[in-house]
């Protein structure tokens, strides 16, 4: 068979399958990558306040009670468990660190809450990549699933 005649789902595979596993094709590729983004937010000063879990009642401006408190020390231990099946999971995890904050916080110029504002910027930037990466590479892994009728 000529790679021409090859259809776009099995040319993308075989491209895989040939190639060592590029990040490109490679499923797993994605906890490297957010272990990568992690050191990230631990280099930063801003992330201080949030790596270690927060002891919510002491603080005075508490609006909500916080029901799903996180930090970044319970994400890295998750991540290192292997016990995130996807970076989609990491990153609700991460995510619900930034939105405790805010609603944590009764005025959005807390220098806490500030802190949040510029590490979700850095998270968002970085994030998006390793999703969609980590998205194309099991596009390319799926086989194309016969349709019964
Ligand atoms: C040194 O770190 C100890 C653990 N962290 C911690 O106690 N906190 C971090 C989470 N947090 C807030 O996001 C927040 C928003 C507005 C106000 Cl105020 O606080 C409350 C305080």
């Amino acid at each position: 068979i000529k790679a021409e005649e090859l259809n776009s789902t099995d040319a993308e595979e075989v491209k895989c399958r040939g190639r060592r596993q590029s990040l490109k094709c490679n499923p797993d590729a994605w906890r490297k990558q957010c272990k990568e983004l992690l050191g990230l937010i631990y280099e930063r000063e801003d992330s201080e306040p949030f790596r270690q879990p927060s002891d919510h009642l002491s603080y005075p401006d508490n609006q909500d009670v916080i029901d799903t408190p996180m930090d970044f020390s319970t994400v890295k231990e998750t991540l290192e468990a292997g016990n995130y099946g996807s970076p989609l999971e990491f990153y609700k995890d991460v995510r619900q660190i930034f939105s405790n904050s805010k609603a944590y916080t009764s005025n959005k110029k807390s220098r806490i809450y500030s802190m949040t504002l510029r590490l979700s910027a850095l998270f968002e930037s970085h994030i998006k990549n390793i999703i969609s990466e980590y998205k194309s590479a099991i596009q390319s892994q799926k086989r194309r699933r016969p349709r019964y009728r």
